[in-house]
């Protein structure tokens, strides 16, 4: 691995919300920035480059060195896979003859086994841990579109050697230098399921409603299923040994009383709402897999997956 940032090779994989958001700032920082998307998309991102209207870093233009399909981005340092859950084995399929043995992988997704997915596959890489808190989105002109006052990266590695270890502050020094707000938490497994025990409740809930997080808060009955999922998908952390607090749940639980707009949607609503696939097998379904192999009842996570599967 090269340590100096400026010749280091980067790919993103899938340019849509959070792909979109981290390939605009490296490549408004970095030379070797390749971005791997398909169809009108790849079109577009090599003939304009990225455009990104980011309510933290402004607006502009930036261009990559290099766009085109995932199964052509040549040797890299380090891949950033920012696909929504169900891409990611094919994503790994078509990256098969692009990966070296000393290429990097950072999925930046939500989900709590996307990394574990990338790593079977390219048992011998490093494979990192993370997550974004950010609310991102592509425009049906390729653009990307970040909301928000802050749009905090947790990268870390579930795998303690030096090898890992080493890797997590290169690529945090790398994102971080290209002005992205990289931070390595004490726990990333606790951080990542902190996240996903509020995709489980919060994303689910509003998707079932088909409403914003204001219209959850202000009826005490769907506050109180918010609360369930809640508790539910915590059940399973800690079945599972994660170490989520009470405190990170109480710290969820004033987030969504009183920090998230009321106007705020979710990624699963959205995709609900708009009839696109969804990430509902990586939020429920794979809680409800992991409950009934470890004996955690989770009565309304089973009965929201199975009444939302039915509008699918
Ligand atoms: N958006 C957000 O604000 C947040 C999202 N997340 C998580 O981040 C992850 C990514 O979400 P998000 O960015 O919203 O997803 P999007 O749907 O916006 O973007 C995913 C992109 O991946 C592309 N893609 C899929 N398969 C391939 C492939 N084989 N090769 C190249 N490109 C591919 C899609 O392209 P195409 O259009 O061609 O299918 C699409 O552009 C998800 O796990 C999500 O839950 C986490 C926090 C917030
Ligand atoms: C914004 C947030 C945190 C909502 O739970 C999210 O991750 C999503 O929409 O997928």
């Amino acid at each position: 691995m090269n340590n100096n940032f400026n010749d280091l090779r980067a790919a993103v994989v899938g340019i849509g919300g959070v792909g979109g958001y981290i390939a605009a700032m490296l490549c408004k920082h970095y030379e070797h920035i390749t971005l791997a998307a398909r169809g009108s998309r790849k079109e577009s991102l090599s003939q304009n480059g990225i455009s990104m209207k980011s309510e933290i870093h402004g607006s502009f233009t930036a261009y990559p060195e290099k766009v085109t399909e995932t199964s052509d981005i040549g040797a890299q340092d380090i891949i950033f896979i920012c696909v929504k859950g169900f891409s990611v084995e094919q994503v790994c399929n078509e990256l098969k003859e692009q990966v070296a043995a000393n290429t990097i992988i950072v999925p930046v997704m939500n989900g709590v086994d996307n990394a574990e997915k990338i790593r079977k596959a390219f048992p011998k890489n490093i494979v990192l841990d993370s997550l974004i808190y950010i609310s991102a989105f592509a425009n049906e002109d390729f653009s990307i579109s970040q909301v928000g006052t802050i749009a905090p990266l947790y990268m870390g590695t579930i795998v303690n050697d030096e090898r890992h270890n080493a890797a997590v502050h290169i690529v945090n020094a790398f994102l971080k230098e290209a002005g992205i707000d990289c931070q390595i938490p004490a726990d990333i497994e606790a951080e990542t399921w902190n996240k996903y025990i509020l995709n489980c409740s919060q994303n689910v809930i509003t998707a079932y409603y088909d409403c914003d997080t204001g219209h959850i808060r202000e009826n005490p009955e769907r506050t109180a299923q918010f609360e369930t999922l809640m508790d539910e998908a915590w059940s399973v952390a800690k079945a599972k040994n994660i170490n989520v607090t009470q405190a990170d749940i109480d710290e969820l639980m004033r987030k969504f009383r009183y920090v998230f707009p009321a106007t705020s949607t979710t990624s699963l609503q959205r995709d609900f709402h708009d009839g696109k696939p969804t990430e509902l097998d990586m939020f429920s379904g794979y809680i409800i897999k992991e409950a009934d192999r470890l004996n955690v009842p989770v009565p309304l996570t089973k009965e929201l997956y199975t009444q939302l599967v039915k509008r699918i």
